[in-house]
């Protein structure tokens, strides 16, 4: 594990062969620059967890990332192209989780999950099966609406155990998430990264991949104009 504080100012940290890179990423929010000139690039295999106080640019950083919202300056690349001219192949490889995770409260968990995994291009997948692997045996026919709140979070996890996508991009995934989640979580985050795929992750709670040599840490710290 190594970690990548960027309070000092402009860190760059580059690679060979990366699926997803940051390019002199700079993001100004209300006369606030949350990052300027951040670089570095996330290959097969990596989970790197973005850090940071509440307010310091995680989300977006995150979002830039996914091409959901526009840097003051700087690129995202996906395989170094940046993600404008591959927007196509892009998408086709990216799963990303946000804060919002589209979880329609009047349909039923098994209707959520099979709504969510149709629009992103699947078919033939067992929505029982899969929702099973995330604990919601006996719930399938519930109203996302009348779930709990971690069982909510894990009607829309649940696409994650059905995706092909080799980037992965989840904010907060953990958020409600019981201790027994949050372990089975991480053992899918390894398995995916060790399937060659990579992921991008925020979150507040402690992980327990710190001994993983492929896990890294970026820390966002406030910086002022
Ligand atoms: N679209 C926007 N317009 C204006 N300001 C914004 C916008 N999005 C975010 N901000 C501001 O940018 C700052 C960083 O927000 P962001 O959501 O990225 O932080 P975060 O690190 O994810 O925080 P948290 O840990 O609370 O989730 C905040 O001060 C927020 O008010």
């Amino acid at each position: 594990m190594f970690k990548v504080d960027f309070s000092e100012g402009k860190v760059t940290n580059t690679t060979a062969n990366p699926l997803l890179s940051t390019r002199k990423l700079t993001c100004i929010r209300e006369e606030r620059i949350l990052f300027d000139e951040l670089s570095f690039d996330i290959c097969a295999g990596d989970i790197v967890q973005i850090e940071g106080p509440n307010g310091s640019g995680k989300t977006s950083l995150l979002r830039i990332m996914a091409g959901l919202s526009r840097p003051y300056a700087g690129d995202i690349l996906y395989k170094e192209q940046p993600i404008t001219e591959e927007r196509d192949a892009y998408n086709a490889d990216l799963l990303y989780f946000g804060h919002l995770p589209g979880v329609k409260s009047e349909l039923t968990a098994e209707e959520n999950l099979d709504f969510n995994l149709k629009i992103s291009g699947y078919d033939g997948f067992d929505t029982r099966e899969i929702l099973s692997k995330v604990n919601l045996t006996g719930f399938e026919e519930a109203p996302a609406g009348h779930l709990s709140a971690g069982q909510h979070r894990r009607t829309a996890l649940a696409r994650l155990w059905n995706s092909d996508c080799k980037i992965w991009i989840l904010d907060e995934p953990f958020t409600a998430i019981d201790k027994k989640g949050v372990a089975e979580l991480e053992q899918m985050l390894l398995k995916h990264a060790a399937a060659g795929g990579c992921v991008v992750i925020t979150t507040h709670q402690d992980l327990s991949l710190e001994e993983n040599r492929q896990y890294k840490k970026i820390c966002l710290e406030y910086q002022y104009i």
